[in-house]
């Protein structure tokens, strides 16, 4: 069943994401009231100080908020290394649980976060093929014994789910709706949740950015059209979160990148324009990383990383 709701009641937990040492966001636990306190008391300082259009603003962002909390367990990780997005969501009753974009180097702290959460991880799943890191699904696949891996059909890659736009990913109550994206690559896909408003965009939508257009059947015209079509088509007060940042920046809106995105606010010839001109070095790890993801990232590994699956 899909929870698409805003009318269930409150849990308490908030989206509040305050850096870890460990590269780690986590989520505060305040009691219901207290949340509710602080909301109406940010709502009042707010009417004092801002613009009517801001007012509005913030009070859709807070009942977005609101329906975003229920029932939904959520972590943002980060690895430093590669920049990579790596994202938790959970059902927090059924405690069924899946994974996106997980960094091999990283794997075992995903599993360990999911073991102490009490998780049940059902999925560990991939927007893409990824050309920058070795994706952790392999070996999360060893150290959680059950979870199964899932990535596009298109994207040509090894898993025991493949998937298609209109496809839809159930963890619990929840659901996220898989939408092609194509363009960085061709198997690029976006995960939608309706219910709590947000979608994880892979390397389709940066923040502020996009992704690179330049390898892996890139190309720019494919990619306005899915970004377009696809993401920037969703409401305004959508979050989305990208798959990568290289300036600290974790999530965006709709509404922002409409108005913000310095490639996809230009027309299709300006932006392909930017898109054959970027400049950008190859990524250092494509050698290594693509003929591993082919195959869920357990192939011709480094020794290091080898040594773990012995
Ligand atoms: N320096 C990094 C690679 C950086 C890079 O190319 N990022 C990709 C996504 S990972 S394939 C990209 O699309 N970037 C777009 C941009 O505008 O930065 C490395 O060596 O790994």
């Amino acid at each position: 069943m899909d929870d698409d709701s805003c009318q269930t009641p409150l849990t308490t937990t908030t989206h509040n994401f305050t850096p870890g040492p460990s590269g780690q966001s986590f989520l505060s636990v305040q009691h219901p009231l207290v949340y509710l306190y602080l909301c109406l008391s940010q709502m009042f300082r707010n009417l004092l100080t801002v613009s009517r259009p801001s007012f509005i603003n913030l009070v859709s962002r807070m009942s977005a908020q609101a329906c975003r909390d229920n029932n939904m367990i959520f972590r943002q990780l980060f690895d430093r290394e590669s920049c990579t997005y790596t994202y938790l969501l959970a059902d927090n009753t059924t405690k069924e649980a899946v994974l996106i974009d997980p960094v091999i180097e990283l794997a075992e702290r995903d599993a360990k976060l999911v073991q102490e959460l009490g998780l049940n991880l059902k999925y560990v799943m991939n927007t893409h093929m990824h050309a920058d890191h070795i994706t952790g699904t392999g070996l999360l696949k060893k150290l959680v014994p059950g979870c199964k891996s899932l990535i596009a059909k298109m994207s040509g890659a090894k898993a025991d789910i493949h998937v298609e736009h209109g496809d839809k990913v159930t963890f619990g109550e929840h659901h996220l709706e898989v939408r092609g994206t194509p363009g960085h690559t061709s198997g690029c896909i976006t995960y939608v949740s309706h219910s709590h408003k947000m979608a994880f965009t892979g390397d389709a939508l940066l923040v502020r950015g996009c992704g690179r257009t330049d390898f892996q059947e890139g190309s720019p015209d494919t990619l306005y059209h899915s970004v377009h079509s696809q993401i920037l088509s969703l409401p305004s007060e959508f979050i989305l979160y990208p798959a990568h940042d290289y300036k600290g920046q974790t999530a965006t809106t709709v509404a922002e990148e409409k108005q913000f995105n310095p490639r996809l606010t230009k027309n299709k010839e300006e932006f392909n324009d930017i898109m054959n001109n970027l400049g950008l070095a190859y990524p250092k790890k494509i050698d290594v990383s693509l003929p591993a993801n082919k195959v869920c990232g357990l192939h011709d590994l480094p020794e290091d990383l080898a040594a773990k699956f012995n």
